[in-house]
């Protein structure tokens, strides 16, 4: 069976036993192997990820939303997003697991972004961090890699700076789209292992992706890029409104809907429990 067939390359579905780690995401950069990365917020759905064999997991900031239920990023602390990861990392035994820094978290300088990222790496085990931005946060980016934390960056739609954009909206056309790719070169030059292009025109995110020697993930970035990364609970059909970018792989909330809906008529009818539900 070959690649073309569905054969699993080596970083998504890969054989070798252990944890995924930043030095196999860049050797399937040089393979040219295109890899998916999900989301996961809990322990037990991030396991049913790890068992289907998604190389990296996300746990987002947006979690604020699909978990937590804001209405943006913006609200969500490392406090509270320090027991999810820790749930994913305790959930899993091959991905790599990436925590998202929350906003407020980095944006004040190298010093702060270190003390949150190394929270995430003691108090919940995650193997690298995310962070939005490009050029303001080259000093936080430095910062982290000498320290040993290995950093995936975040441009285009970056949702915590939802108030400065007015709304989610696609970023990086016209001349915009060339800060974009000065930004990632100079993100790579800053030592991330990867970055994130979410909601940008899909020329251009193919294009940084041809400029750059690390892998692109994208999200809204069209078919171009190394990686592509999706909410889990947006491609599998929980959340009720979706982005464009967004293919719907499963109907979860029918399905769960469905389950409570004949459990309740089960109780109410006294069809459950059954004998063999009971302890005699
Ligand atoms: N569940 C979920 N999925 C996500 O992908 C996601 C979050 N939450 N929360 C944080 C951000 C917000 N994101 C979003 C949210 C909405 C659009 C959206 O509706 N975009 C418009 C584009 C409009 C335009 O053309 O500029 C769309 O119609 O797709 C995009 C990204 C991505 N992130
Ligand atoms: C969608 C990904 C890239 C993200 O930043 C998140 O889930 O918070
Ligand atoms: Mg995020």
């Amino acid at each position: 069976m070959s690649a073309s067939e569905g054969r699993p390359t080596a970083l998504y579905g890969g054989q070798t036993g252990r944890r995924v780690t930043v030095r196999d995401i860049a050797a399937a950069k040089e393979r040219g192997e295109k890899w998916p990365m999900l989301t996961a917020y809990d322990a037990l759905t991030a396991r049913v990820f790890d068992d289907a064999g998604i190389p990296v997991l996300l746990v987002g900031d947006s979690g604020a939303m699909v978990v937590l239920g804001y209405d943006s990023t913006v609200p969500v602390t490392v406090d509270e997003l320090i027991p999810l990861t820790a749930a994913v990392v305790r959930g899993t035994s091959r991905a790599l697991v990436v925590a998202d820094m929350p906003f407020g978290s980095y944006q004040t300088g190298p010093e702060e972004a270190l003390r949150n990222a190394t929270r995430f790496l003691k108090e919940a085990g995650a193997h690298a961090i995310k962070l939005e931005g490009g050029e303001r946060v080259l000093p936080q980016v430095e910062a982290m890699v000498a320290a040993g934390i290995p950093v995936m960056a975040h441009l285009g739609l970056t949702p915590q700076s939802v108030n400065v954009f007015g709304g989610y909206r696609v970023q990086g056309r016209g001349e915009s789209g060339e800060r974009l790719m000065a930004d990632a070169k100079a993100l790579e030059a800053a030592g991330a292992f990867a970055v994130v292009l979410e909601c940008v025109p899909a020329e251009l995110a193919e294009r940084v992706t041809g400029a750059l020697s690390i892998p692109t993930i994208g999200i809204g970035g069209g078919a171009g890029t190394d990686a592509q990364v999706l909410v889990w609970q947006d491609m599998a059909g929980l959340t009720p409104h979706t982005a464009k970018f967004v293919k719907k792989y499963a109907d979860v909330a029918g399905v769960l809907r469905s389950a409570a809906e004949e459990y309740a008529a089960d109780v109410v009818s006294g069809a459950f429990p059954a004998p063999e539900h009971a302890y005699h």
